[in-house]
């Protein structure tokens, strides 16, 4: 049985508003090229339940109404195909607690990551703060995982990698996932990881 998509108590709409907004911001930064990237954002906790972008769309010309309503495994619980990578978007709520998950595709992620495929060293910069460091000193590893087809696997690895202190993990010749406790959160900090990737390029 298919849930009711609008009206009172869903949310559905105002999610789907929320994050075509927030990925025309990634679009426009070159972060969702063609048809990549997903955005997803918990409508529900208990049961879970998370408003995700629709598959195969491009992410810059997202209306409100592209967007389907998932459950904990990534299922669609409402009309329409969600994102490839539902499942995982829900694991990662589930692993964190977070409210909202952003998937772009950036060539700094994938860049870097070949060069540093055991992890990403950020160290001593004011940006740490932006993903929850108390000062600018000290360092965080951005964990990079094995790419996938598979969103089980892909789950695992990143359930193994996750650093607490690091609200992302790079999958290998793919790209970023972030998280926040809302869209907007996880905005500030999806910016804020490339921005220490964009230095690590800048600097080699
Ligand atoms: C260039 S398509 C890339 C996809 O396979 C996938 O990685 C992606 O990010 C978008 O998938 P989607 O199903 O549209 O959410
Ligand atoms: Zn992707």
């Amino acid at each position: 049985m298919t849930e009711r998509t609008t009206g009172p108590g869903t949310g559905l709409a105002e999610a789907g508003a929320v994050l075509a907004r927030e990925a025309a911001r990634f679009a426009s930064f070159g972060w969702m090229r063609g048809t990549s990237g997903n955005l997803s954002v918990v409508t529900n906790r208990d049961p879970l339940r998370l408003a995700v972008t629709a598959s195969g769309l491009d992410k810059g010309e997202l209306t409100a109404t592209d967007v389907v309503l998932v459950d904990a495994a990534g299922q669609a619980v409402s009309g329409g195909r969600p994102s490839a990578e539902a499942a995982l978007h829900a694991r990662v709520v589930r692993l964190t607690g977070a409210g909202a998950v952003v998937h772009v595709h950036t060539i700094a992620s994938v860049a870097v990551a070949e060069r540093c495929p055991e992890g990403i060293v950020f160290r001593d910069l004011e940006m740490l703060k932006g993903i929850g460091r108390p000062t600018h000193a000290g360092e965080v590893v951005l964990p990079v995982i094995g790419n996938s087809q598979d969103m089980a696997v892909l789950g695992d690895r990143l359930e193994a990698a996750r650093d607490p202190d690091m609200p992302a993990v790079v999958v290998a010749g793919h790209g970023l996932y972030v998280w926040g406790a809302d869209p907007r959160q996880a905005r500030h900090h999806t910016e804020v990881v490339e921005w220490m990737l964009q230095l690590h390029l800048a600097r080699r």
